[in-house]
């Protein structure tokens, strides 16, 4: 698979089918998106395309900065996995904001991209205050020779699995429904900072992890997780809350790992979410928080 950053390049070499979204999550209503618009571009013996924006388009529509289910690191693994020969990187800035949707097909997918085919859901918009919609872009299509399929949504258990939906059960902890709404664990990219040197003394010490994009948080609890360092991955248990036994007011999300016993400090590592455990609990003793956790470690062991 290849990056292109568009910022300073033009696809001069082939033409591109190109899937088009935010992709949050690249759960299974993008997966079998993009798995149509890569059998497609087989058929039509071309090359199978998604683009991407650097940032958030609500970071300059709005001035905010939405919580996100995978960061652009975690989409390219998925990406690649899936099969896609390229992935497109547009900067989202206000001049690309303010482009119609018809100078959007022209000046990127046609200009940049050599797009002949491009795949969307059934909700997708775009053009300047996401004026444009699945049937301006068929008219669009037909206008400038484009093949453009709009694909349905798809279910699970009657509801049209989203990002939006997925991002609410994330803050509700049902991590099981998750799993099944994006077809692979939710995981966390974070860096391993320093916390109060207390996990050591209690017999548990925990990689207590800054988040390198600005991921929904699962509600406070433990989580029965695996954790991925240097490409492997381990047994884990995720403590996410302020240790309200110590009276804290951070919230952390800190992780014991399994038969590990590396300094991993400064390290990035990824947490998967596997299943919700618990809640956090406030303890009247240290001895009281450990009996727990030894438990916590004896059913992540037979859980998962
Ligand atoms: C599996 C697990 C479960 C935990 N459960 C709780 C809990 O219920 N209540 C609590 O106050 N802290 C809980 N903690 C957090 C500990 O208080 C925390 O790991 C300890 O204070 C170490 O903090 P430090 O990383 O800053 O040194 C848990 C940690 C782990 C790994
Ligand atoms: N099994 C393990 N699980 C998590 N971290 C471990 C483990 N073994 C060693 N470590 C290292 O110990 C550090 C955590 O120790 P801890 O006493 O909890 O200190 P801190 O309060 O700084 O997190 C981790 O950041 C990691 O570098």
């Amino acid at each position: 698979m290849e990056i292109i950053d568009l910022s300073n390049y033009k696809e001069t070499r082939f033409d591109t089918a190109i899937a088009l979204g935010n992709f949050d999550g690249i759960h299974i209503g993008h997966q079998q998106l993009i798995n149509a618009m890569i059998s497609k571009a087989k058929e039509l013996g071309i090359k199978s395309s998604l683009l991407l924006f650097k940032n958030h388009t609500k970071t300059i529509i709005d001035n905010n900065k939405p919580n996100i289910i995978t960061s652009n690191e975690q989409k390219f693994k998925i990406c690649e996995e899936l099969g896609i020969d390229i992935i497109y990187l547009l900067d989202f800035d206000d001049s690309l904001m303010k482009l119609s949707g018809e100078d959007f097909i022209k000046n990127i997918i046609m200009n940049k991209m050599n797009g002949k085919l491009l795949v969307v859901g059934f909700d997708y918009k775009f053009g300047y205050k996401a004026s444009g919609d699945s049937s301006y872009l068929l008219e669009l299509g037909e206008k400038y020779n484009i093949d453009v399929i709009v694909l349905d949504p798809v279910y699970k258990n009657n509801e049209i699995i989203s990002s939006s939906a997925i991002r609410k059960l994330i803050v509700f902890g049902h991590i099981n429904e998750v799993t099944k709404m994006l077809g692979h664990p939710y995981s966390i990219l974070g860096k391993v900072v320093t916390g109060k040197n207390r996990g050591n003394k209690l017999g548990f010490p925990t990689a207590n992890t800054e988040p390198i994009d600005n991921y929904v948080i699962p509600k406070n609890g433990v989580y029965i997780t695996n954790t991925i360092i240097n490409n492997k991955r381990y047994l884990s248990a995720t403590n996410i809350g302020f240790n309200p036994t110590f009276d804290e007011n951070i919230l952390k999300i800190e992780t014991y790992i399994l038969d590990f016993s590396e300094d991993i400090y400064g390290q990035i590592i990824e947490v998967e979410f596997i299943d919700f455990l618990r809640e956090d609990i406030k303890f009247q003793s240290k001895e009281e928080l450990i009996n727990q956790m030894n438990l916590d470690i004896e059913m992540v062991k037979l859980k998962h």
